[in-house]
């Protein structure tokens, strides 16, 4: 489409295999700033292993990812953890808050390793725990919390410190439907407030409904350029 921005992040003919199986077998996107895309298809169809590769977490066995115009796929791990900090927000699938801090101090913790005063890193991290929903919950562990609320944290912690790119594997997994639609709506809001680019893995057409474009993954393949539905104000 002519008006679709210049991508951010761009994939090419990915493969990757897990030992003997294969995972990617020719996987393909361009994500552009501002722009949410939604990554579907039926399970072990390869979509947590393309964000992996992506955010340079899993290097593909053949293909290339770059990043505003830099591979990331051969870069030295120093500069992709520095890209991981500063310019990309992973939300993994499971688990990934620190048991021992507070929904709050677990969302504060990104700012403040990059610099911030504690009472400034905490005071907008309770600002994104109120955008996904989850204000009330700023005081309790990871183990008080529900998987929903678990995932709302999670989410704020990856956007906390303004990434260029959110790439976030089934972020409403755990949520129902009204709750997915929230958390949605909250991102396609921070897509369109920041400019990020959004990738959100997803089972779920009602949340794949949010993105401005599908791309499917079948067999590890990606079937790009299917139009998803909502038109969304900012
Ligand atoms: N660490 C691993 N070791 C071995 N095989 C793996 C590993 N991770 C993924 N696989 C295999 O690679 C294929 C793709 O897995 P992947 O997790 O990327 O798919 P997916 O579409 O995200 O699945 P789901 O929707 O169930 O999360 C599957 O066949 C899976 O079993």
């Amino acid at each position: 489409m002519s008006n679709r921005p210049e991508p951010l992040v761009v994939a090419r003919d990915l493969v990757k295999a897990h030992g003997r199986t294969p995972a990617l077998r020719g996987a393909g996107l361009d994500l552009g700033a501002g722009e949410i895309v939604a990554v579907t298809g039926p399970s072990g169809s390869g979509k947590s292993t393309l964000l992996h590769c992506l955010a340079g977490i899993a290097s593909p066995d053949e293909g290339s990812v770059t990043y505003a115009g830099e591979r990331v796929d051969t870069l030295p791990e120093r500069r992709l953890s520095e890209l991981r900090r500063t310019e990309f927000g992973v939300v993994f699938q499971f688990g990934q808050l620190i048991p021992e801090l507070t929904a709050l101090d677990n969302v504060a913790l990104p700012l403040m390793l990059a610099g911030t005063a504690r009472g400034a890193a905490q005071e907008r991290a309770a600002d994104w725990l109120e955008r996904f929903g989850a204000g009330e919950q700023r005081g309790l562990r990871p183990g008080e919390l529900s998987g929903g609320q678990a995932q709302r944290v999670a989410l704020a912690r990856a956007l906390v410190t303004g990434p260029r790119v959110v790439l976030a594997d089934e972020p409403t997994g755990a949520l129902d439907s009204l709750a997915s639609e929230q958390v949605m709506a909250a991102l396609v809001r921070t897509a369109r407030e920041t400019g990020a680019a959004v990738l959100v893995v997803t089972h779920d057409a009602q949340v794949a409904a949010y993105a401005d474009r599908e791309v499917r993954l079948q067999d590890g393949v990606t079937q790009d350029g299917v139009t998803a539905g909502l038109e969304v104000h900012a």
